[in-house]
């Protein structure tokens, strides 16, 4: 009875939610770029003050200063510590989600303004809309439903909300470990929305995530950009340097090829192999999605595979590199390559950062080039992996079976959130993610999205979640 009323009285606020949204969406807090970092800090702010009419006790912890890559320093944004319900006789669940996204730009081939959320046949386009500003306010879209209707939430919530997570959630780890016998003390339970079903249809529960190691490969030699019709030809081109080291990273198929990296992947178990029989994932439907006819591997098992079980290497971008329309007939004077390698158990981010280095510097020697280089790793976080036949994911599939009518896939994603594994380490409790997401939201990417649909049904999931953790 007390969801049916929820449920409804979600779909009566549908409007008020998605302005909630659009408020977000139009604060660019990038955390990546320098430039956008004050929208961070306001970002977390607004988020704060819609907690706080909530009644949520708020704090920001301070993190710290930042050291960049190009050796300037940025003040990192605060921590979001939040806590709702003190009673003793309650259990406590710990939220996470963070309040920050990834660049975006007009000109990247967005067909609407990244920053302003617009709405055209059911889908909420914008950036952050579903990675990770729309499960974060459903979070308190839910809450605030609960208390409207005096429907009394059976546990203590607390928040951690973040704003560097598209950054490598610098500092937030030392926090937490600093608030470990605090804060996360009696937590007996931590819940996260930040990632997206494996289909258009069906609920999913996820337990488990591949980590990251993002690296810089600089080269450099001319102390600035050069005519290539006048010094082509006398000068070692740095960017001809950086795209041949970059093409012996991998083969044709993303095959990694850097020295002893598949040697430290878990072998695939025969259970495991089994469960993806069970789990409902369209092949054509996903190349349909991604735009593309071929895949690396056709098999149901094997895409599955490859997205959450076993490492990828990918190739972001160049810094320093002419990219505009045109011909530019330029030789860049300094290149900066940006790449990561997706990791798995039991792939650790030290022993990784190590073989990569220690390859790239191979290459080098290899390469015989005069000019500057240097191999740096940037951030990591570690792979994790869970045990769902937990009752707090049995607690999670029938909320979702409740608010969809059908018995969620239980999932791995091939994506990263560094907290993961350090809320289940402190904490020693489950941790589950329950997205709420379509596949096709876009994440990352141009014209990212949240459908109607998937907002609002999620904020009832969310609430579903919340009162079935009455009954574990
Ligand atoms: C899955 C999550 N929503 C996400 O997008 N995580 C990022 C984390 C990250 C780490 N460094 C930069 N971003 C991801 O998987 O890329
Ligand atoms: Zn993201
Ligand atoms: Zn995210």
């Amino acid at each position: 009875m007390a969801y049916e009323l929820i449920a409804s009285e979600i779909d009566k606020n549908k409007t008020r939610f998605i302005e909630r949204l659009r408020e977000a969406v139009e604060i660019p807090s990038v955390s990546a770029e320098a430039a956008y970092r004050n929208e961070v800090f306001r970002m977390t702010d607004w988020t704060q003050a819609n907690m706080e009419k909530l009644g949520i006790k708020c704090r920001q912890i301070e993190n710290g200063i930042e050291d960049r890559p190009d050796g300037s320093k940025l003040r990192l944004p605060p921590i979001l510590f939040g806590h709702l319900g003190e009673d003793k006789s309650k259990k406590t669940l710990l939220v996470y989600g963070h309040l920050d996204v990834q660049p975006a730009d007009i000109h990247d081939g967005w067909n609407t303004e990244p920053f302003k959320l617009i709405e055209i046949d059911g889908k909420l386009f914008g950036r952050g809309s579903s990675d990770d500003k729309g499960p974060v306010i459903a979070w308190l879209n839910a809450i605030e439903t609960m208390q409207a209707l005096n429907i009394e939430i059976p546990v203590n919530i607390k928040f951690v909300f973040e704003g560097m997570e598209e950054s490598g959630s610098t500092g937030l780890d030392e926090i937490l470990e600093q608030h470990k016998e605090e804060f996360l003390a009696d937590v007996d339970w931590t819940c996260i929305s930040d990632n997206y079903w494996l289909g258009k249809e069906k609920p999913c529960l996820t337990y488990g995530l591949r980590g990251l190691c993002y690296y810089a490969v600089e080269i450099s030699a001319p102390k600035q950009d050069l005519h290539s019709g006048v010094y082509g030809g006398t000068i070692y081109e740095p960017m001809n340097d950086l795209v041949w080291i970059l093409s012996r990273l991998t083969d044709l198929k993303g095959n990694i090829l850097v020295d002893g990296i598949n040697e430290l992947v878990a072998p695939l178990t025969e259970d495991e192999l089994k469960l993806y029989d069970q789990i409902e994932f369209d092949v054509e439907a996903y190349k349909q999605d991604v735009g593309v006819k071929t895949l690396t591997v056709d098999d149901k098992k094997k895409v599955l595979m490859n997205r959450w079980r076993y490492p990828t290497l990918s190739i972001h971008g160049i810094e320093g590199a002419f990219h505009g329309p045109g011909a530019k007939t330029v030789i860049p004077a300094k290149v900066v390559g940006k790449l990561s390698i997706r990791i798995v158990p039991n792939m650790e981010p030290e022993q990784t950062d190590a073989l990569v280095v220690a390859f790239l510097n191979k290459l080098w020697k290899e390469r015989g080039s005069p000019n500057k280089f240097r191999a740096i790793p940037f951030h990591s976080g570690r792979p994790w992996v869970a045990d769902f036949n937990h009752p707090h994911y049995q607690a999670g599939a029938r909320a979702l079976e409740k608010v969809y009518g059908v018995k969620p896939d239980f999932t791995r994603e091939g994506g990263s959130i560094p907290v993961t594994l350090t809320f289940q380490n402190l904490t020693g409790k489950s941790v589950m993610l329950l997205p709420i997401g379509a596949c096709d939201d876009m994440a990352h990417s141009q014209n990212e999205k949240i459908n109607v649909f998937n907002y609002i049904e999620g904020t009832k999931a969310l609430a579903a979640y919340l009162l079935e953790l009455a009954h574990i």
